[in-house]
C-alpha cells in the first residue's frame, strides 16, 4: 500500500536542505543576536526567517496541517500536539553554535499524527548531512542506513550531553552533579555538539552510545527520537519510565543496558512542560 505521507516527507527533505542554504549563507554574513528567556538563550532573524519559510512553504501543499515552530511559539502560538498532522519545527537546533559559526547547526522537522512521530528530518547544514527516518522503514544519513553502537559496557562508552541555558546556580549544580556521576562511571568520555538534534543523530550513528538532557524542548528531539529509534536505540525519561516530548527530559541510548546505568547517574529535576506553559499572547 502507498505511504499516505510519503510526499510529506519529501517536501520535509526538500524544504529542510532549502532553509539549510539560507542557514549556511547566513553564517556567511552578520548575525544580529537577540534573547529569549535568558541572556544566554539566543535567537537570530535568521532563526525567524527560516521557520517562517517552512511554515509558509508547508501551508501551501498541506493547508489543514498544524504547526509547533520553536520561534511561534517564543512569539506566543500555542505548543499543543493534538491529533491533527502537526509539525514540530527547530528551524535552528544549535543557535548559540549558529551565532558563533561553530559548526554544528541543525535543521530539525518532526512530522506527528495522533501524537505519535511518523516522520523526522534532520539536516546538519554545515556537515551536508540530511538524517531522516520514516515510522517502520529505518533511518538514514544521506540515504545510507543508520544502526545504533552495539557497546553494552557504560565503562566503554561515549555519552553525549549539554549544559543548556538555565544558569540557576542549583540548576547547574543538578547538571553538573549528573555529569560527574557519569563521568566516574567511569565512561570513555562525554561530549556535545551543541545541538540536541545532532546529538541524537549521533547516537542513531553509533558514534556515542547515549545522550541525555534536561532542559531540551519538543522542537529539538521530535524528529531525532524517530531516527534513534528506527536505527534500533532507545528513547526514555530521565529517570527511566516512557519518554515524553513535551516533559523537556529525555534519555536516547544504543541499548536498555546502557540507560539503566545512566538512569541511576542522573540527578533528575522537573521544568515546566512545554505544553503547560499558557500561550504569551493576551
Ligand atoms: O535554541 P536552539 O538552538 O534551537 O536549541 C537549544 C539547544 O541547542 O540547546 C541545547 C544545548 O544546551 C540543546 O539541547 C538544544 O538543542
Ligand atoms: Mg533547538
Ligand atoms: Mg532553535
Amino acid at each position: 500500500m502507498a505511504d499516505p505521507w510519503q510526499s510529506a516527507m519529501d517536501h520535509a527533505v526538500a524544504v529542510a536542505r532549502k532553509a539549510g542554504e539560507v542557514v549556511c549563507d547566513a553564517l556567511r554574513g552578520d548575525r544580529a543576536v537577540m534573547t529569549k528567556s535568558s541572556v544566554v538563550d539566543l535567537v537570530t532573524q535568521t532563526d525567524q526567517k527560516v521557520e517562517q519559510l517552512i511554515i509558509q512553504s508547508v501551508k501551501e501543499k498541506f493547508p489543514t496541517h498544524r504547526f509547533i515552530g520553536e520561534e511561534s511559539v517564543a512569539a506566543g502560538e500555542p505548543c499543543v500536539l493534538s491529533d491533527s498532522p502537526t509539525w514540530i519545527i527547530d528551524p535552528i537546533d544549535g543557535t548559540t553554535n549558529f551565532v558563533h559559526a561553530f559548526p554544528f547547526v541543525a535543521i530539525s522537522i518532526g512530522f506527528a499524527i495522533n501524537k505519535q512521530v511518523e516522520f523526522g528530518v534532520v539536516f546538519s547544514c554545515v556537515e551536508d548531512k540530511m538524517f531522516t527516518a520514516r515510522r517502520g522503514k529505518g533511518a538514514f544519513c544521506n540515504g545510507e542506513p543508520l544502526q545504533v553502537s552495539r557497546q553494552e559496557a557504560v565503562e566503554q562508552a561515549m555519552v553525549a550531553t549539554e549544559f543548556g541555558s538555565d544558569r540557576d546556580a542549583d540548576v547547574v549544580d543538578k547538571i553538573f552533579q549528573s555529569l560527574r556521576n557519569i563521568l566516574c562511571l567511569p565512561v570513555h568520555g562525554v561530549r556535545g555538539a551543541g545541538s540536541a538534534a545532532i546529538n541524537m543523530c549521533l547516537v542513531a550513528s553509533g558514534c556515542v552510545e547515549a545522550y541525555y538532557e534536561i532542559g531540551i524542548h519538543v522542537w529539538d528531539v521530535a524528529a531525532a527520537s524517530l531516527i534513534v529509534s528506527e536505527a534500533g536505540g532507545v528513547l526514555m525519561d530521565v529517570e527511566g519510565g516512557d519518554v515524553d516530548l513535551m516533559s523537556r527530559r529525555i534519555l536516547a541510548a544504543n541499548s536498555k543496558t546502557i540507560t539503566e546505568r545512566l538512569v541511576k547517574a542522573i540527578v533528575p529535576f522537573s521544568l515546566p512542560r512545554d505544553d503547560a506553559t499558557p500561550p504569551k499572547k493576551s
